[in-house]
This record gives structure tokens, sequence and C-alpha cells, in this order.
């Protein structure tokens, strides 16, 4: 285990930050810790690398406890966690090189050894061509590249990210997940993702814990947590990644009668890989589909099944109620739907 905490607890005045939290992250796992501004991600993170002490609790990083240590013993724990940030923090004076090499500079290691490791990084992270340029003269997603290379330069046993893709367009943060996804593969890194969009923790993640008001509500395996939402605030984090009905159908809904019923049906796992539809007859898909998340098939249908026989019907959804994780009748509407 890298990390181990154990009901911390950090209040400013009135306000609980962060209350009992306790959470392990295990060694090669990218975990992921997602929460709304105020959550208490930043409380979280600083207690872990010694830059705030907990009111009570116990911070363990590779079995040390740290809440105790004064500021020169921090030292070589902070040297075990190497972080990125949502500004990416490089030094505007000096090139990618020496950005990178800097970490390695205060080591004290040789001028031939730093070169050596920051090729190394250089080709890690896909800039083998920059090394000269300055961080102006890079694109947001290349200067997070250089945060990455800098972060792992010192070997750290944990990358801590701390909304590293916030500030990058969709398709440069796929690219830096996947950059992220591949380290983690390659060098069994272990990675501790902070976030507040779910879309990063379904792209990398392989746990995620939901915190709230400083309090952990919700974890588990990422596709388990999206197929089942326990919390208030995962699913209304999730919503942005759910199908909704479309509006115009949704207009058209009549809570009582209509020639189809207009079914939202939620499944995963298993149920999902099971050719389910041969039980159903004349059911339509009318919206929604079947996501990937972590290799599992995790997804919301919206169907139409004929509602004039209502025995036929009521078979049709104990039909999928025996075999889905969740099935409601949203109502019925007539004509085509
Ligand atoms: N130094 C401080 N003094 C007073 N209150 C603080 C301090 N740091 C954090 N807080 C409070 O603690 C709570 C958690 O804040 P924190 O910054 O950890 O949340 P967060 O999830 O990181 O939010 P964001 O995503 O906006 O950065 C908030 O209510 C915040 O106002």
């Amino acid at each position: 285990m890298i990390v181990k905490l154990t009901d911390v607890c950090r209040a400013f005045g009135d306000t609980p930050a962060i209350d009992a939290v306790s959470l392990s992250v295990q060694r090669g796992e990218i975990l992921g810790i997602i929460g709304r501004s105020g959550a208490g991600k930043s409380t979280l993170i600083r207690c872990l690398n010694g830059l705030e002490r907990p009111d009570s609790g116990s911070v363990q990083v590779e079995g040390m406890e740290i809440t105790a240590l004064d500021e020169r013993r921090l030292q070589p724990v902070r040297r075990r966690i190497g972080m990125i940030f949502q500004h990416f923090n490089l030094l505007s004076a000096k090139s990618v090189e020496d950005n990178i090499a800097l970490p390695l500079k205060i080591e004290g290691q040789s001028r031939a050894q730093r070169r050596k490791r920051v090729a190394e990084l250089l080709d890690l992270v896909g800039l083998s061509d920059k090394a000269k340029h300055y961080p102006a003269q890079l694109s947001g997603g290349q200067k997070q590249r250089v945060g990455i290379a800098r972060a792992l330069a010192a070997k750290p046993s944990l990358l801590l990210s701390d909304e590293a893709t916030s500030a990058l367009d969709p398709e440069t943060t796929r690219s830096i997940l996947t950059l992220l996804k591949d380290i983690n593969r390659q060098l069994g890194l272990t990675i501790l993702l902070i976030t507040h969009e779910m879309e990063v923790i379904r792209r990398v993640a392989d746990r995620v814990i939901v915190l709230d008001r400083g309090r952990i509500v919700e974890q588990g395996p990422v596709w388990q947590v999206f197929a089942n939402p326990a919390a208030d605030t995962t699913k209304s984090l999730l919503q942005v990644l759910t199908p909704e009905l479309p509006p115009t159908l949704r207009a058209r809904l009549d809570p009582v009668a209509g020639d189809d019923a207009v079914v939202k049906v939620q499944l995963s796992g298993d149920a999902a890989r099971q050719p389910f539809f041969a039980g159903l007859i004349g059911v339509r898909l009318l919206h929604g589909g079947i996501d990937t998340v972590q290799g599992e098939p995790v997804g919301t249908l919206f169907l139409g099944i004929p509602a004039r026989d209502k025995t036929a019907l009521e078979k049709a959804v104990q039909y999928l109620k025996s075999n889905a994780d969740h099935v409601e009748v949203l109502g019925y509407v007539s004509g085509d739907a």
C-alpha cells in the first residue's frame, strides 16, 4: 500500500474541509477522487504531501506516518510523490530540458546522469524534438507532457494529478489521459487523480472515491459506480454522461396511456452482454446505447414497448426487471415515437 489515510479530519473554523476520511491507495492502481468545488480535494492533497497538518487521524505514505514529521523530514517523503497541476507550474525562463532536469539537479545528479534521464523522459512523453524549446512555445497539452516528465524525473512511487486536464480541451485531455494510462501500465506507477470531471474518471481510473462536503459518500470499481451510483452527488456528477430522453419525446409523454410504453432500462456487466432483446416482441430502441467503462458494458436504453395489451406489457417489464439493473416506465406515447 502506497498511501493510507485513517479518520483524517481537518477543519477551518466551523467548516470541516475533510471529515473522518479513511482511504488507501494500492500499489499500481489509478485511484480517482472526484468532488465538486469545495468538497475537500485540495485539503486532502495537502494533508497527503504534508503541506497541511490534520487536526486528527493518521496519514501514512509508504508505511511512514507523516503527520508528526517536521519540514526537513518531510522532504524525502515529498520526493516520493510526483505532482502535476492544472496550470502546469513550469518555469518560463527555463527550457523544456532544464525544467525536467530541475528535480534531478536538486538531488545532486551529475550533468551526464541528468542528460540521460531527461532524454528517456522526453521520449516517454513524446517530446524528444522539443528539448530546447521554452514553455511559451508549447501548446497546453505539450506543457502538461513536460509537467509529467518533470514529475517522473526522480522516479516517484506515486503520481498525484491535481486537476491536470482541467485547463485542456477535450481532445488534448484524452491524449494526456492516454499518456497517464500508458505510464501506469508500462512503469506500474501508482496514480492518484483528483478531478471534478466524471469523464476523466471514466477514461482512466480503476477505482473511484466520491467526496462531498469533506466526506466519502461513495466508492468502488469505476464501472460498478457508473452502472449503479448510490449517492445523490454521484448521480448528479454522472448526469452529464448519462443519456436523457430527448426533449421532443419527453414533451409527448402521457402519464397513463398510449400505443407504446417508454421504458428506461439501465444495464451493465453480464446483463448487457445477453441477447435480451430476443425475449421481447415489437420492442423498439428509441434512444440511448451501451458504453464501455473499464472494459465492462454500461448503458442506458430508452425502449418503446407495445402497450395496448397490458398483460404482454407487464410481462415484458418483468422480463426486463429480471435482467437489468434498473427499469422504469416513464410514460406512454402514441403514433411514431
Ligand atoms: N485555508 C483555508 N481557510 C479557510 N477555509 C478553507 C481553507 N482551505 C479550504 N477551506 C475550506 O474548506 C472546504 C474544502 O476546500 P478545498 O479547497 O479542499 O475543496 P476543493 O474540493 O479542493 O475545491 P476546489 O475544487 O474548488 O479547489 C471549503 O469549504 C473551503 O472554503
